[in-house]
């Protein structure tokens, strides 16, 4: 009998958990679907293109061949500067008016990124690019500093060295050729030293097993964003393009983790051995690398791990380098395409220079104000991030009294908002001096975004500016610049990093010869 009714007492309980769990089941779904429900009828409230069930409007996407800022400028044609689109069951709300890029990127409270970016997160852990919250704010403290002057002044030998090596490729070279590939690899030696401290040598030999996994790691990432039966981790990582990406990251995951291990072991032994650790073996002054930085503020303010250090190394060489490989890029395009402009970059060397071939300094780095516009130009038509994005937790209200609900996500497209003809007159022509100060002094100060704005704006900005100007310097000092046909412009595609996919053809002869 006891037996009989202890059985029946579990069978009850047993009864009892599975009706609970249902219970439990049922409402998470209800709560689920009401979340949604909520979430889809305050979409509907702003204006967007027809969306299909299931697949939203990935059709539009398939139509403008996957190219996100294409499809965004057909949106922005037909629906103004606020729209709405849905890519399967993500919200997105696409913002393009300054007015609402203030409220949205001045908030210190709607700083989550955007569902999206956690494709990143194999690559680079949640580092500065991908954090939010707590981590966000005390990481961003830490590394602020890593960025000062002081520091970024060390790193013009860096520039200097690396855009020489890269100038004699290109003038090496008799014919036209793709400038794209040279920079980038002149682009990913200076991050390599700046980031790290350590010389990949990327420009002298391009098939180092590194060099080949940044590349494999940067291809990968690109067709993933650009095919949307990618999107889901399982098929991505069961596909060649994942495959690929996981390795190039074993590649590059091995690297950064045994450059923190050698600096720690060596900071470890100088202070064993009581040696300053600010001078080399000659007694010369010794570059810090934004590893070092890091690994200061780390002994005196935080109490990261190697992993932690790692993600935020990571983040600077993603960041870094395919950001300021496509800006100079484009840059050197627009300089190509434009004489004039030309003419007055190399009038500017000249005055700053001479006739002297002597490197540049960060003092003439700062007084080359013509060039400084035709970069800020050159981001505004081709802006090496065309799209961010944020994740709302909250509702926000924007202008016109539309409200961006929780749960939706938001992307402002840099790259639709240097085409706005309203913002920026005859918006096709390449005119440096709309950066004029009495120029900026009339527009919007959120109508030009290419870093972004706002507390979670890029931490390198500085560090990009120096790189492309002096680098742009190296180039105007020594070479001419022209395109290969007349009307020649590169192809332009646009998703995480804008990029030529065929890359920037031009002819480069050498300067005094060309004169
Ligand atoms: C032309 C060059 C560059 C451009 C146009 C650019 C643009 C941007 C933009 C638009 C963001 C915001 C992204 C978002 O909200 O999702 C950003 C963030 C960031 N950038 Fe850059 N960037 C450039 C170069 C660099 C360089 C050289 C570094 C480092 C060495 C760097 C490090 C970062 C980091 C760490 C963040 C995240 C900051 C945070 O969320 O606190 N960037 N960048």
């Amino acid at each position: 009998m006891c037996f009989e009714f202890e059985c029946g007492c579990v069978r009850t309980s047993t009864m009892d958990s599975l009706v609970l769990a249902l219970v439990l089941v049922v409402v998470a779904i209800a709560a689920h679907y009401l979340k949604r429900r909520k979430l889809i009828i305050a979409m509907d409230k702003i204006p967007g293109p027809p969306a299909y069930p299931i697949i939203g409007n990935v059709m539009d996407l398939y139509n403008a061949n996957f190219n996100m800022t294409a499809a965004v400028k057909k949106w922005t044609d037909a629906h103004g500067d606020l729209f709405r689109i849905w890519m399967g069951a993500h919200a997105f709300v696409v913002l393009s008016k300054p007015e609402d890029l203030e409220i949205l990127l001045s908030s210190t409270k709607h700083i989550e990124k955007a569902e999206m970016y956690g494709q990143l997160v194999p690559w680079i852990g949640t580092g500065l690019l991908t954090s939010t919250g707590k981590k966000w704010h005390t990481r961003r403290k830490l590394i602020t500093p890593t960025f000062h002057f002081r520091i970024l002044d060390q790193f013009m030998e860096v520039f200097n060295r690396n855009g020489n090596i890269m100038v004699q490729k290109m003038l090496a070279a008799k014919q036209t050729i793709n400038v794209h590939s040279l920079i980038t690899l002149c682009t990913l030696d200076i991050i390599c030293e700046t980031a790290m401290g350590t010389k990949v040598e990327a420009q002298n030999d391009s098939t180092s097993p590194y060099v080949k996994a940044v590349h494999n790691a940067v291809v990968s990432f690109h067709h993933r964003t650009m095919k949307p039966w990618l999107q889901p981790d399982a098929i991505f990582y069961a596909s060649t393009d994942g495959r690929t990406f996981n390795k190039a990251l074993q590649v590059l995951h091995k690297y950064t983790q045994e450059v923190i291990e050698s600096r720690r072991r060596e900071r470890e032994s100088r202070r064993k051995n009581s040696v300053h650790n600010a001078d080399d073996d000659l007694g010369m002054k010794k570059r810090e690398a934004l590893l070092d930085q890091l690994l200061d503020a780390n002994e005196s303010a935080a109490n990261l791990a190697d992993s932690d250090i790692q993600e935020e190394v990571d983040t600077f060489m993603f960041e870094g380098h395919d950001t300021t490989a496509a800006a100079i890029s484009f840059l050197l395009y627009c300089v190509a395409a434009n004489p004039d402009v030309q003419q007055k970059l190399a009038d500017e060397m000249h005055e700053i220079f001479g006739d002297s071939d002597r490197p540049a300094t960060s003092q003439d780095v700062q007084n080359m104000k013509y060039a400084e516009r035709v970069v800020k130009e050159t981001l505004r038509l081709y802006p090496s991030v065309p799209l961010f994005a944020r994740f709302m937790r909250e509702d926000l209200e924007i202008s016109g009294g539309y409200v961006i609900p929780a749960g939706a996500n938001v992307t402002i497209s840099c790259f639709q908002m240097g085409r706005n003809g309203n913002v920026w007159p005859d918006p096709e022509k390449f005119d440096p001096d709309r950066f004029l100060a009495e120029n900026i002094a009339t527009r919007h100060p959120y109508s030009y975004v290419p870093f972004s704005a706002g507390p979670r704006n890029c931490i390198g900005q500085k560090f990009a500016m120096m790189e492309m100007k002096s680098t742009l310097s190296k180039v105007v000092r020594h070479c001419k610049l022209s395109l290969p046909a007349p009307n020649y412009s590169p192809r332009v595609e646009g998703q995480v990093i804008l990029k030529a996919p065929e890359g920037v053809m031009l002819n480069v002869s050498p300067r005094a010869a060309a004169a």
